[in-house]
């Protein structure tokens, strides 16, 4: 498999487009890299390089908002855990990370709480847009497609390498739930690595993560040590989440990973999209090949981190660990039963 420089394997798309040979080595690269590292870099995703410029210059746009405009829309604000969080705001591993927010997801309508509902709704509503920069929304809105589409070819991708029929994932999608952060780290003067954002696994079925070209600071976990990550320009990293881990009993790793914050004078910006199913979905497990299934461990077992099957009580026990003000703000009851 092509490694570069960016520490992990690169996979190209495109091959996709190609004969069946090149298909077969796309997925043949796929399962490899996602077994045994859990991250790659995406080249060939044909997602315009005109979208990547407009949405950092949005992003540094947003970031550069006035207080007060970016406050209007504070993510305690929202009880579906969307908006702006302020610097020092969010927390992984109970320690707070260096880094400020903008989360968006699907536009919908709240789910009414009523009893007998599973708490997970609450993370469907609308988003909150800052009223200053219409562009945000659009630019937004675009990602969105596209990485739907990125993602669900890689999906597909998965399922035929893994031995099952292409559209093997493809129903717990019809009603997906995206979620699109827009990060900023600032520099941090200290004496050992600052935590931009703590170590962690994701939590649902993959994650393309864009960070702004050459800005190094991502690093990933491999055989015990720190990896660090500078994609190629343009490229997408992709990493499993905890619920594809779940559907293929461990063959395909959840890899945990962290962002170091950037040296004093400088920031980092980086935008990641988390491909994820209806909150109600199992994701559904894969009947892996028997020279596959002996090489599946079965599913990491930490009591810190219970893994549910459920996407939306997944999601919604990361929310609450990650977000406790919006959660006290919010949903009060919910620091009792997650
Ligand atoms: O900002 C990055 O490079 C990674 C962020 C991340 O891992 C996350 O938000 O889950
Ligand atoms: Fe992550």
């Amino acid at each position: 498999m092509p490694e570069t420089t960016s520490g992990i394997p690169v996979l190209d798309l495109s091959l996709l487009d190609g004969d069946a040979a090149h298909q077969e080595r796309f997925r043949d690269e796929l399962r490899r890299a996602t077994h045994e590292v859990g991250f790659f870099s995406l080249v060939g995703h044909g997602v315009p390089r005109d979208l990547i410029d407009r949405a950092y210059a949005t992003a540094r746009a947003f970031f550069a908002l006035p207080e007060e405009q970016k406050l209007a829309i504070e993510n305690v604000r929202s009880p579906h855990f969307r908006g702006w969080t302020r610097m020092g705001g969010e927390r992984t591993l109970g320690r707070v990370d260096q880094r400020e927010q903008i989360d968006i997801g699907a536009e919908r309508t709240p789910v009414p709480a009523a009893p007998g509902t599973p708490d997970y709704w609450v993370l469907e509503g609308p988003n909150l847009w800052p009223e200053a920069l219409p562009e945000l929304r659009e630019v937004a809105q675009e990602w969105l497609a596209r990485l739907d589409a990125v993602a669900t070819r890689l999906l597909r991708a998965w399922a035929e390498a893994l031995g099952a029929p292409a559209d093997h994932f493809d129903a717990v999608f019809e009603r997906p739930s995206p979620h699109l952060k827009i990060a900023r780290y600032p520099g941090v003067a200290a004496a050992a690595p600052a935590q931009g954002v703590g170590a962690h696994k994701d939590l649902g079925v993959l994650t393309l993560l864009s960070v702004e070209d050459g800005k190094a600071g991502l690093q990933v976990e491999k055989d015990g040590e720190w990896l660090d990550v500078v994609p190629p320009a343009g490229a997408f990293v992709v990493n499993i989440g905890e619920l594809l881990e779940i559907a293929t009993d461990g063959y395909l790793k959840a890899t945990l990973h962290r962002v170091v914050s950037p040296a004093p004078g400088t920031e980092r910006i980086s935008i990641p999209y988390f491909h994820g199913p209806a909150l109600d979905a199992r994701i559904p497990a894969v009947d892996l090949p028997a020279a596959l299934r002996a090489q599946a461990p079965g599913v990491t077992r930490d009591p810190a981190n219970p893994l549910h099957a459920v996407f939306g009580e997944n999601w919604l026990k990361s929310r609450v660990r990650a977000h406790p003000n919006v959660v006290e703000a919010r949903h009060p009851y919910l620091l009792r039963t997650v």
